[in-house]
């Protein structure tokens, strides 16, 4: 199993560039499923183990994919018939699998997909994903650990009002409905960047999507969409991640390719800290020294704070001054990583959907193991800074969402190593 190991006390210095964003390449290479003219090329793919996963679930479907790690590129043939079912064995690696759906039922009136599940961080139902696909005339149905939706000829336009804005169901009505009859309105979508970005993918393919990065969303339904050449947003997590890891550390680093409008509240919640952040021609450059104040976070949907960045946010909270409350309103179970942290001397507690933290911890190097992918950089962060050594395990989540994250720490003047051979660009050969 592979392990990485951190030896706190360096301070980190120097460039690091973002990705494009995980969230935004899953759901576009989803939606490159509804061309049926020409093919889609997706650039600014990073080498992540959920893109290995979306590429063989399109594959499965009956597509051709060319997938180039060297540039970053993933090429798409959707215009033969595809196939309807999603098996269980890349819904059960990666939830994101459930978003070929739209795209699947659009296209051929019947869509098949393995049920998601929970997972470590809540029980993450897709009830509103499907309230969606019926209002536009699927029958749905369950089975044999699969859901099923049917409709006679196109999907119909519709009014549907999310109970909760979320992602992937705004996501997933987004594709059904590009190629149903009519227009369909989302109210209570989802707000994301990511959104945004599906949106313009979509559009690029010849579709009519208005609205995106607001509360209502309006798609006019086209006969038909086709190929285009997408660029992939940058990692505003990813950029996150790394804010963090420079001001635990009290460094000055210069995150590339980040953008800021993307991430204003962790900004702002950072600057309140006592984090200096600035826009500069090369990138937005973090930097912290001496004592950072404790803050209160509540997690929220977008433009509020990310759940993606709680636990990372609650390393550099270790290594703050005074009493903060980390509040979490968008997964019913996104704590697990706190007993970790008190594995290396973290004083927190947790309260309901709250924990509680006296800082500073004297944070202490130990074997750790992740417990979600957001979860494995916080705890590889808080090494950053522990006295003695942190071993932290359970990498394949890390593997999900970050490209070369040690290598990357590294360069930063981390004092880092990954033990083992499990990276997922070995897999990309056999891709
Ligand atoms: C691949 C991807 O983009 N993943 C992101 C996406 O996940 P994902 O799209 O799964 O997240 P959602 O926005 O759908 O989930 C938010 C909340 O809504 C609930 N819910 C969701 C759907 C539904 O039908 N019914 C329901 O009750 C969920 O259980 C959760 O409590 O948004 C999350 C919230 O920003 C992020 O943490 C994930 O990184
Ligand atoms: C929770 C996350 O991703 P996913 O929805 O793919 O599990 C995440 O990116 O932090």
């Amino acid at each position: 199993m592979d392990k990485i190991v951190v030896k706190g006390g360096q301070t980190l210095n120097g460039k690091v560039r973002v990705e494009g964003a995980k969230n935004a390449v899953l759901p576009v290479l989803a939606a490159a499923l509804l061309a049926t003219n020409g093919k889609n090329v997706i650039k600014d793919v990073p080498t992540l183990a959920d893109v290995l996963t979306i590429n063989e679930v399109l594959k499965s479907l009956n597509t051709e994919v060319i997938y180039n790690p060297e540039k970053n590129e993933v090429i798409i043939d959707s215009q033969k018939k595809l196939s309807s079912e999603a098996q269980f064995e890349y819904v059960r690696k990666m939830r994101a699998s459930i978003l070929v759906m739209g795209p699947i039922l659009a296209r051929n009136g019947f869509a098949r997909v393995a049920l998601p599940g929970g997972c470590a961080i809540g029980s993450r139902p897709i009830d509103q994903h499907l309230k969606g696909f019926e209002a536009m005339g699927a029958e749905i149905s369950f089975g044999n650990g699969f859901v099923e939706a049917k409709t006679n000829g196109r999907l119909q336009g519709a009014k549907i009002y999310l109970d909760v804005p979320s992602v992937g169901a705004t996501e997933n009505i987004m594709t059904a409905a590009a190629l149903a009859v009519g227009t369909t309105v989302i109210e209570n979508a989802a707000k994301e960047p990511e959104i945004v970005d599906l949106a313009n993918f979509i559009n690029e393919m010849g579709g009519n999507v208005r609205g995106a990065g607001t509360d209502t969303i309006r798609i006019e339904g086209v006969a038909e969409l086709h190929g285009t050449e997408h660029h992939i947003i940058p990692d505003r997590i990813e950029a996150g991640t790394f804010m963090v890891a420079a001001a635990i550390t009290r460094g000055n680093v210069i995150i590339e390719n980040a953008v800021p409008e993307h991430m204003t509240a962790l900004i702002s919640k950072m600057q309140e800290m006592g984090v200096e952040i600035k826009e500069e021609e090369q990138g937005l450059r973090v930097k912290a020294s001496g004592d950072l104040k404790s803050v209160d976070i509540k997690t929220m949907p977008h433009p509020g704070f990310p759940t993606d960045m709680q636990s990372q946010m609650m390393a550099l909270m270790m290594t703050a001054h005074g009493t903060g409350i980390i509040t979490e309103t968008v997964f019913e179970n996104r704590f697990m990583h706190v007993e970790e942290f008190r594995r290396m001397n973290g004083n927190m507690k947790i309260e309901g959907r709250s924990v509680i933290m006296e800082s500073p911890s004297n944070l202490q190097g130990a074997e750790v193991g992740a417990t979600d992918l957001r979860a494995a950089a916080a705890l590889i962060i808080a090494g950053l800074v522990a006295e003695g050594i942190t071993r932290v395990t359970e990498l394949y989540h890390l593997d999900r969402g970050y490209v070369d994250f040690d290598k990357k720490l590294a360069a930063l003047g981390a004092d880092i190593e990954r033990i083992g051979t499990e990276r997922p660009e070995k897999a990309v050969q056999f891709v």
